[in-house]
């Protein structure tokens, strides 16, 4: 039996961060991870998703803007393995770089899976671990509607592991993951349709941005089918796939992407025999500060149901090692006003209520709404302009900020600053007072009137 002060049980942004952290403190820690290191962003998520988003943005660029810039460049052809190679060589980048940082703070890797024995032991490869406090960051996997047909179809980690770019493809889903998906193929070239269940696209967002993006979507030519549920996929004599949809329509592609949300699976984790109770839908139950029901059992990132983003993961993670290991008994994340940015085309950043749940907290006669819409400069000068719309959400006599909210070229890289603001408790009042920076587009955020 090995002996620890602490043992994460994947090896994501949650479990990577949470030891890291406990180790700085001077604690003996055990890293125990099944796949590749860095879980899901680092190797199927946030990385490699904004790698092949960056390429369809330069697809657009060379294609679209340029020629109105006065550059005639002319895209050959897009090398699909040469775009591969350099994503898997920037993740062995991050993988050396995280196996180094893990090394320099004394962590113990183990390569395998871990399961529970019981509430303090842990088994990998045969190998007993125990420690007082173990991490639960086991993350999620890709979820896809259980009809027939279902397995021809491929996930995001699939996405991941296409070696060409196809044809046609369908995408179905409305949430982050489809919209950015789509976006990426269609940009890099592929004939995209998105099917939705229902109207509309990121439903728990502001309903200006999905509404702006669905209408650029449109006119950029990604086919957009409403009302479009699939009921069964089948393979046709050519080997491509019919996408068969309840209301009769078919849709003929040659790969379909589920990006139908995301599952817990703790099966074979052992939960039961450390008594960790789970919700109904298999998420590990957690309180306020990351402990389970079980005392020296914690749970941080995707596997506790709650926000769904790793810098979320990691701030849970390393705060909960300051309550635990550096004598911080206050410490944990507080999960109001978290930014996030969605990497579609063009991007969307959101911090904060949507004016519809300000309303709903505040009544309409507390709120104000301020919006811009414009064209973006970069696109404004070309013959394809592109729209951006901002809006904030004040609250109060005082105009208190609660939501900003954008969609349109650089809202990836406007947001970050804005989201401080707003969690300082920024009013209008200090937004108008702050010079503007021109041109640019954040300046909208400060000179809306
Ligand atoms: C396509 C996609 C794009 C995304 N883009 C973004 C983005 O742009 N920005 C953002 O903030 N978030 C993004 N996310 C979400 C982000 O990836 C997750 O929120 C984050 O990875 C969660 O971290 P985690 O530590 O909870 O779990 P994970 O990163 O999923 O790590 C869990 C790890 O645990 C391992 N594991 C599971 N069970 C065991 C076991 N029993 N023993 C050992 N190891 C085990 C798994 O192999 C995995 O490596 C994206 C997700 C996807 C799918
Ligand atoms: N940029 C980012 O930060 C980023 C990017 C990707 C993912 N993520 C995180 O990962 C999480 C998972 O992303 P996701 O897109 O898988 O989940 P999601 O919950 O955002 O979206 C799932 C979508 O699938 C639809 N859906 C479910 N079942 C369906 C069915 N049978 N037919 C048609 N549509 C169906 C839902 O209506 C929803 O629109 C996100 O919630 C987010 O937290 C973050």
């Amino acid at each position: 039996m090995k002996r620890y002060d602490y043992i994460a049980i994947g090896g994501g942004s949650g479990g990577i961060a949470s030891v890291n952290r406990a180790a700085m403190h001077g604690r003996r820690c055990a890293l125990i991870e099944v796949g590749a290191i860095g879980g899901t962003c680092v190797n199927m998520g946030c990385v490699p998703k904004k790698v092949m988003w960056h390429a369809a943005q330069l697809v657009e660029a060379v294609q679209r803007y340029a020629p109105d810039y006065g550059l005639q460049a002319r895209l050959e052809r897009l090398d699909w393995v040469q775009l591969l190679a350099s994503r898997t060589a920037y993740i062995a980048r991050i993988h050396a770089s995280y196996e180094a940082g893990l090394q320099r703070n004394g962590v113990d890797r183990y390569t395998g899976f871990g399961r529970f024995v019981d509430a303090h032991t842990v088994e990998v490869n045969g190998v007993r671990l125990t420690a007082p406090h173990i991490l639960i960051a086991t993350g999620t996997k890709p979820a896809r509607p259980g009809i027939p047909g279902a397995e021809l179809g491929i996930d995001s980690e699939g996405f991941f592991a296409l070696q060409a770019l196809p044809a046609r493809v369908a995408v179905v889903g409305a949430g982050y993951i489809a919209v950015e998906l789509s976006g990426v193929l269609h940009g890099l070239g592929a004939q995209t349709h998105l099917l939705l269940r229902g109207e509309g696209v990121l439903r728990a967002f502001d309903a200006m941005l999905g509404e702006t993006l669905v209408q650029i979507m449109e006119e950029d030519g990604i086919h957009l089918h409403r009302h479009a549920e699939p009921q069964r996929i089948t393979r046709q004599a050519d080997g491509s796939l019919a996408v068969h949809l309840r209301n009769g329509e078919v849709v003929e592609v040659d790969c379909l992407l589920w990006a139908t949300g995301r599952k817990p699976d703790t099966r074979g984790l052992g939960l039961e025999a450390a008594g960790v109770a789970c919700d109904e839908q298999g998420y590990v139950k957690v309180d306020d500060y990351q402990d389970t029901n079980v005392a020296g059992i914690h749970a941080v990132g995707d596997i506790t149901g709650r926000l769904a983003l790793t810098p979320v993961a990691v701030a849970a993670g390393r705060r909960l090692a300051e309550r635990l290991f550096n004598g911080k008994p206050d410490e944990r994340l507080d999960y109001n006003n978290v930014p996030t940015v969605v990497f579609s085309h063009p991007p969307i950043g959101t911090v904060g209520l949507s004016e519809a749940q300000a309303r709903a907290q505040y009544g309409d006669a507390a709120i104000k709404v301020y919006t811009s819409s414009f064209a973006a400069m970069y696109t404004a000068v070309t013959r394809h302009r592109q729209p951006v719309r901002m809006k904030l959400v004040c609250e109060g006599p005082q105009q208190r900020i609660v939501g900003i909210h954008g969609i349109g070229h650089g809202m990836d890289e406007i947001l970050q600053g804005f989201a401080v603001a707003l969690k300082m408790g920024a009013t209008k009042r200090d937004f108008d007072d702050t010079v503007a920076i021109h041109p640019t587009v954040a300046e909208e955020f400060v000179t809306m009137r």
